[in-house]
């Protein structure tokens, strides 16, 4: 029996292209500006600008070689906690002005609110950093989602391709791991997820549908259907 769903977002709730043509050349756009202000003034700047100096091996006081490898990062896609980190608080600034609107597929929104209202609990897990994910629900095209989510996960319990990550969320929710679904469009992430005894269904929102007796859907009222038949 399902009590929880976890959701992906990219591709599962939220379009590829949403975050790839709006989300990333935002941050491109706006990240070296936000550093220049804030790495010496804001203390949580400067800490996850530490981690990029010591991921990178740039030294931490070269403030232009830093924001070079961050715009590296974000048109390589990579997932690294200290750009996910900047991101989010940079795409801030977008969505309080009204810039930046998060998108959600409206089969998604429509799904959240009535699962949430038939009493399945909610959480998100996301390489974005859980300030991100909190924006792009709370000032999104179909409304405030916060509402409800009962929680957020980024990579801070470990990468989404991972089997543990999913072990680390289901200690933290106390819950069987057959209680849970978990929505993906990425293979990988929904093998780490089997692996850890979590259900799931992979959202295949364009092209043909695969053949690969795993349970596939192509949006949240398919989803639904697969809930009902559990
Ligand atoms: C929280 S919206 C931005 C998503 C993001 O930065 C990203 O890298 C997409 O990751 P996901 O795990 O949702 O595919
Ligand atoms: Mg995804």
């Amino acid at each position: 029996m399902i009590r929880v769903v976890l959701t992906d977002i990219e591709g599962t709730t939220s379009s590829i292209s949403f975050v790839h043509d709006v989300l990333f050349p935002y941050a491109s756009k706006h990240l070296p500006e936000f550093i220049r202000t804030n790495h010496h003034t804001t203390p949580a700047v400067a800490e996850q600008l530490a981690l990029v100096a010591e991921k990178s091996g740039v030294d931490s006081k070269d403030v232009e070689g830093l924001i070079d490898v961050l715009q590296a990062w974000i048109s390589e896609d990579r997932k690294e906690g200290p750009l996910k980190a900047l991101q989010g608080m940079v795409w801030e600034q977008g969505y309080h002005s009204g810039e930046l609107k998060g998108d959600i597929y409206p089969d998604a929104a429509d799904y959240l609110q009535r699962w949430h209202d038939r009493g399945l609990r909610l959480f998100v897990y996301s390489s974005g950093s859980v300030k991100a994910q909190k924006l792009i629900f709370g000032f999104s095209n179909e409304g405030d989602f916060t509402p409800f989510f009962s929680g957020y996960f980024d990579t801070g319990v470990g990468g989404k391709t991972e089997a543990q990550s999913y072990r680390n969320i289901l200690a933290e929710l106390g819950v069987e791991p057959a209680t849970v679904l978990f929505l993906s469009d990425v293979e990988a992430e929904l093998s780490a997820a089997e692996e850890a005894g979590l259900k799931t269904v992979w959202l295949v929102r364009d092209g043909e549908l695969p053949d690969t007796g795993r349970p596939v859907a192509r949006d949240f009222a398919e989803v639904d259907a697969l809930l009902r038949k559990r």
